[in-house]
C-alpha cells in the first residue's frame, strides 16, 4: 500500500521515538484547568497561534465531499439490503415465527420493527428454545443486538412475580438507560412489566435492606455487585436471564472481569435454570478463548474478522502536518459535520475540553460527553443530542460502544483509540504504538446504523499515527483510504452498500 515505515510522508513531523505522545498536548491543553462544569469557558490562549497553523490541502475536499455524501445518505433502502444473504439485516423469517408473546409482537409492530436482522434471526430461535442454552454472540455494529437479547428476557419473565428475574449489565450509564428504554419500548403492552437501573446516580442507602421487585435490573457492573453482595437486593436463585452487553470488555477489560465474573459466579451458583448471554460486535481471541472458558455450554456464534467491519461506513484518513493542524482542520469541516450529527473521538478528557472550549470560542455549536461530567449533565447530554438540537458531539471513549443515535453521519478520530498494557502504559511494538482495533470498530459504529450509510474520519499527524492506520487495515482487512484532492474520482467512485 506505500504506506509503511520507510515510506514516511514529507508532511508528517515524526515524534522522537522516546518522547511520550502529547494527547492533549496543544499548548492550550497544557494549561488547561479542569472546570467545575462543562460549561465553564476560559479563553484558549493560544487562538491566535492556531489562525497560523496551515489546513491540510484535502480539507476543502473533504468537505465538499462529507456535505454531498451526508445528502445522498438520507435514502437508504433497507430492503434491497434484508435480501442480500451477504448483508447482515439479512433474514427469511419474520419475527411472527419467533415464537414471541402477542404483547411483543404488537409493540414491535408499533416499533415499525418488520424483519429481523441476520443476528435476531440467528440469536433468537436458539435463545428462545427450552431447555434455555447459553450463547456468546457477536454480529456487526448497529444491527439489532439490543432487540435479540431484549426479547428474550421479555420472554422469559414471569410478570406475576415480583423480583428480579433478569440481570442485563453494560458497560456506562449511558448505555444501561438505552436498553432500559428499549425494553419499556418493546415490553409496553406487559402489564405489571417493571425495570429498574443498577447506575449511578440512585439512592444508594436506600437500597439497603430493600429487596427489589422489578422483574428486569439493568445497570453497570460495580453497582449490580453492590445490589447482590452487599445490599442483598437481588435474589440471585430467581435469575432466570444473565446479559452482558459489550461482552468483550465486560469480561476482558481490567476494571470489568473480576466484577463482571463475580455476578455470573454468584448468579450461576445460586440459580438452577440461568441463562447466560453475552453479546457483543468484537471478541479477540483472547476474549473469546476466556468467554468460552467461563461461561458454561454456550453456543458460538461469531463473525470473520473481515466482516466485522460495515462496508456501508467509508473509512479515510487524513494527513495533517502536525497536532495543531488536526485542530485547523477540524475547524475547517465544521460546516460538513453539522449537515448532520458527527461524533469527534479524542484520546483524554482534557482533550476533549480543549477542543470543546476552542471550538465555543469560535461560535461553534458543539458539545460534549465524558466521564467527568455528572450523571445528570451526561444524561442531558444524551438527549439533546438524540434529539439533533446539537450536531456536533465531541467525546471519549465513553460514548464508543453502544449508543444509536441514526442520524449520525460523520465519525472523526481526531485521536486513533490505542492498546495500553496490563501496566496501564501504551502499548508499543517495534517502536510503534499499538490502536485498540476493536474500540475503533465501535467509534466508527456510531455512524452507519442499522444499514444506513455512514462516513468515519482519521486525523493523521505522525509516523505513528500513520502507521496505526496500516495495523487497522490489516487487522480487519479493509481499506482506509487517503483523503486526497487528486483521487477524488476515485474516492467518489467507492461502492456504498
Ligand atoms: N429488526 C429491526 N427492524 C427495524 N429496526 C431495527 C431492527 N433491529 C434493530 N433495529 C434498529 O437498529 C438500530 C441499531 O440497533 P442496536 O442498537 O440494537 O444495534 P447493536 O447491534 O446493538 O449495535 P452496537 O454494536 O453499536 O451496540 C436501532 O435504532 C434499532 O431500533
Amino acid at each position: 500500500m506505500g504506506r509503511g515505515r520507510g515510506q514516511q510522508n514529507p508532511a508528517f513531523v515524526p515524534r522522537p521515538r522516546d518522547t511520550p505522545p502529547q494527547y492533549g498536548g496543544h499548548q492550550a491543553a497544557q494549561q488547561f484547568v479542569k472546570p467545575d462544569s462543562k460549561y465553564k469557558f476560559t479563553k484558549p490562549a493560544t487562538e491566535e497561534a492556531h489562525e497560523q497553523v496551515p489546513v491540510p490541502a484535502d480539507i476543502a475536499l473533504l468537505n465538499k465531499f462529507i456535505q454531498k455524501e451526508v445528502k445522498m445518505m438520507k435514502d437508504v433502502v433497507v430492503d434491497v439490503q434484508r435480501q442480500d444473504p451477504k448483508s447482515p439485516l439479512y433474514s427469511i423469517s419474520s419475527f411472527r415465527e419467533l415464537r414471541l408473546k402477542p404483547e411483543v409482537l404488537k409493540a414491535l409492530d408499533t416499533m415499525n420493527f418488520q424483519f429481523p436482522t441476520r443476528i435476531q434471526e440467528t440469536a433468537l430461535p436458539l435463545l428462545l428454545m427450552e431447555p434455555p442454552s447459553n450463547l456468546i454472540a457477536q454480529a456487526q455494529s448497529g444491527t439489532g443486538k439490543t432487540a435479540a437479547f431484549v426479547l428474550t428476557m421479555l420472554c422469559r419473565i414471569d410478570v406475576n412475580l415480583m423480583c428480579p428475574q433478569c440481570i442485563c449489565l453494560a458497560p456506562t450509564l449511558e448505555l444501561a438507560k438505552q436498553i432500559g428504554e428499549v425494553v419499556e419500548k418493546m415490553g409496553k403492552f406487559i402489564d405489571n412489566l417493571k425495570i429498574h437501573y443498577a447506575i449511578k446516580g440512585g439512592n444508594m442507602a436506600a437500597m439497603r435492606g430493600r429487596k427489589l421487585t422489578e422483574q428486569i435490573v439493568i445497570g453497570t457492573p460495580g453497582i449490580t455487585r453492590d445490589y447482590l453482595q452487599k445490599y442483598k437486593c437481588i435474589d440471585p436463585s430467581k435469575i432466570r436471564c444473565l446479559v452482558l452487553d459489550e461482552a468483550d470488555v465486560m469480561i476482558y477489560h481490567q476494571g470489568f472481569t473480576d466484577i463482571s465474573t463475580t455476578i455470573y459466579n454468584m448468579v450461576e451458583d445460586a440459580s438452577d435454570s440461568v441463562q447466560s448471554m453475552l453479546f457483543s460486535a468484537t471478541y479477540d481471541e483472547p476474549v473469546i478463548n476466556f468467554a468460552t472458558k467461563i461461561i458454561k455450554n454456550a453456543i458460538v456464534v461469531m463473525l470473520k474478522r473481515e466482516e466485522q467491519a460495515l462496508p456501508n461506513i467509508k473509512q479515510f484518513y487524513v494527513q495533517c502536518a502536525c497536532r495543531d493542524s488536526k485542530y485547523a482542520a477540524i475547524v475547517n469541516l465544521y460546516s460538513g459535520l453539522a449537515v448532520a450529527s458527527s461524533v469527534i473521538f479524542c484520546h483524554t478528557k482534557a482533550s476533549v475540553m480543549w477542543l470543546y472550549e476552542n471550538m465555543r470560542a469560535r461560535g461553534h455549536q458543539v458539545d460534549v460527553l465524558h466521564g467527568d461530567m455528572t450523571v445528570v449533565e451526561r444524561a442531558d447530554t444524551i438527549i439533546h443530542f438524540k434529539r439533533g438540537d446539537f450536531k456536533v458531539l465531541i467525546t471519549t471513549n465513553v460514548f464508543a460502544r453502544g449508543i444509536d443515535v441514526a442520524q449520525v453521519s460523520v465519525v472523526i478520530n481526531y485521536d486513533l483509540p490505542i492498546k495500553y498494557t496490563d501496566e496501564g502504559t501504551p502499548m508499543v511494538v517495534d517502536g510503534f504504538t499499538q490502536p485498540d482495533c476493536e474500540t475503533y470498530l465501535h467509534r466508527i459504529g456510531r455512524t452507519g446504523r442499522f444499514g444506513k450509510t455512514g462516513i468515519a474520519i482519521n486525523l493523521i499527524d505522525s509516523e505513528d499515527s500513520m502507521n496505526m492506520i496500516n495495523v487497522l487495515e490489516n487487522h480487519f482487512q479493509m481499506k482506509i483510504a487517503r483523503m486526497d484532492p487528486s483521487n477524488l474520482v476515485e474516492l467518489e467512485a467507492i461502492e456504498m452498500a
